[in-house]
């Protein structure tokens, strides 16, 4: 009902607010669009879930995600995917797999800083309640 629509409204408001602070961090630029398959041919063959910022932010406004959780599971794959295309010891790789750990440690710094357990759990009953 309405208290709900209000709840999920504040919480797109919380993942976008998140999103673009990601977005604005120069360290996670290679996170910013999807991987140009023109450019990079095999990447489709090495990773099935390809996930970039912009596309979190298009799920937002699609209201894809219902819980922090649901986000999470997202930004996870970004993070995962990039330690996974780029394993190589030369200097490329390792740059980006410590720019990946270092998205990966940012989100999670975020969310524990910035979101209220009580209110995660109002978004997990909606979700179970749909
Ligand atoms: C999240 O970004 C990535 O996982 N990658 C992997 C690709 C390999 C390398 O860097 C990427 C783009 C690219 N384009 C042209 C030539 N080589 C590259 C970005």
């Amino acid at each position: 009902e309405d208290q709900e629509e209000a709840v999920l409204r504040e919480l797109r408001l919380f993942l976008r607010n998140v999103t673009e602070r990601l977005t604005l961090d120069r360290r996670f630029k290679a996170f910013t669009k999807p991987v140009d398959i023109e450019e990079v041919p095999d990447y489709l063959m090495v990773i099935k879930k390809p996930m970039d910022l912009s596309t979190l932010l298009t799920n937002i406004d699609e209201h894809k995600y219902v819980t922090v959780g649901e986000f999470m599971s997202d930004t996870d794959l970004i993070w995962q995917n990039a330690l996974e295309y780029n394993p190589d010891s030369d200097p490329m790789d390792r740059h980006i797999r410590h720019r990946a750990c270092a998205l990966k440690d940012t989100v999670r710094a975020i969310i524990k800083d910035e979101l209220d357990e009580d209110f995660e759990r109002v978004c997990e009953e909606i979700k179970e309640s749909r």
